[in-house]
């Protein structure tokens, strides 16, 4: 996957691209992060890039033709998107990050200022993604959001391929609470069934778990997943867990 940012703030990216997973991802050749700097692409003599907005307001406005030439600076593949990252997108969950983590490139253009000339999205813009119904300085947090979270869905990435489907949302439910060494821990233990060895027992505590969490806090979620096909495993936990 190659991820191609267009940025003001390219030196943002430096310790995100070189640090943890996504770091040894960069260093595997797992995923590709290139970023170009869309002022380099100004035509104006102070390398500006945004202007005053037509019909007056507040703020500046990025304009077309930067953002136009930093995106065609490179070729564009096959198999490839084009983000805006804007709070005005659809709110990014794991089944958009399912479906982008299965593209070859994705070009995310990162807005700053009261936003971009429409004219761009309209003519350049696949799909606008927000992260979250708040405003950001700059649509470079959301990028990295972005990148994050579909680089730990392409293989290879995380050591354990299982480890993203136990994972908050993958199951299509909150995560189970975790626990490690020491056992106690001023005066609070863990869960005996988690030290019995019984994996059944592990894995139905854990459901549970899950289920009573999102239940709790992500109704939403716990009633897409009861209507939910499963397999027969599951199927099994869920009709003990409905009987207690
Ligand atoms: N929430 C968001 N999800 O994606 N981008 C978001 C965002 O707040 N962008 C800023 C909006 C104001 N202009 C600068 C960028």
């Amino acid at each position: 996957m190659k991820f191609r940012i267009l940025t003001l703030f390219p030196e943002q990216f430096d310790s995100f691209a070189q640090t943890s997973i996504i770091g040894n991802a960069v260093r595997d050749g797992h995923i590709e992060i290139s970023c170009t700097q869309i002022r380099d692409y100004s035509e104006s003599k102070h390398r500006s890039v945004d202007d005053a907005p037509f019909g007056g307001g507040q703020g500046m406005v990025m304009q077309v033709q930067p953002l136009k030439d930093a995106m065609h600076s490179e070729p564009i593949g096959e198999n490839a998107k084009v983000i805006y990252l804007s709070p005005r997108g659809k709110t990014l969950t794991h089944d958009k990050v399912v479906e982008l983590s299965e593209l070859a490139e994705l070009i995310l253009v990162c807005g700053h200022y009261e936003g971009v000339d429409q004219r761009f999205i309209d003519t350049y813009v696949d799909e606008e993604i927000s992260i979250g119904d708040y405003v950001l300085t700059g649509g470079e947090l959301a990028a990295m959001v972005v990148v994050d979270s579909v680089s730990r869905l392409i293989p290879g990435v995380l050591r354990d391929a299982n480890a993203s489907l136990d994972e908050s949302f993958a199951s299509g439910l909150l995560e189970y609470p975790h626990y490690t060494r020491p056992a106690i821990y001023d005066e609070m233990e863990v869960p005996a069934v988690l030290r019995s060895g019984n994996h059944a027992e592990i894995e139905y505590w854990r459901l549970v778990q899950a289920l009573e969490i999102t239940k709790v806090r992500r109704p939403d979620l716990y009633n897409a997943f009861m209507k939910h096909e499963h397999d027969e495993k599951t199927r099994r936990m869920l009709k003990k867990y409905l009987k207690t």
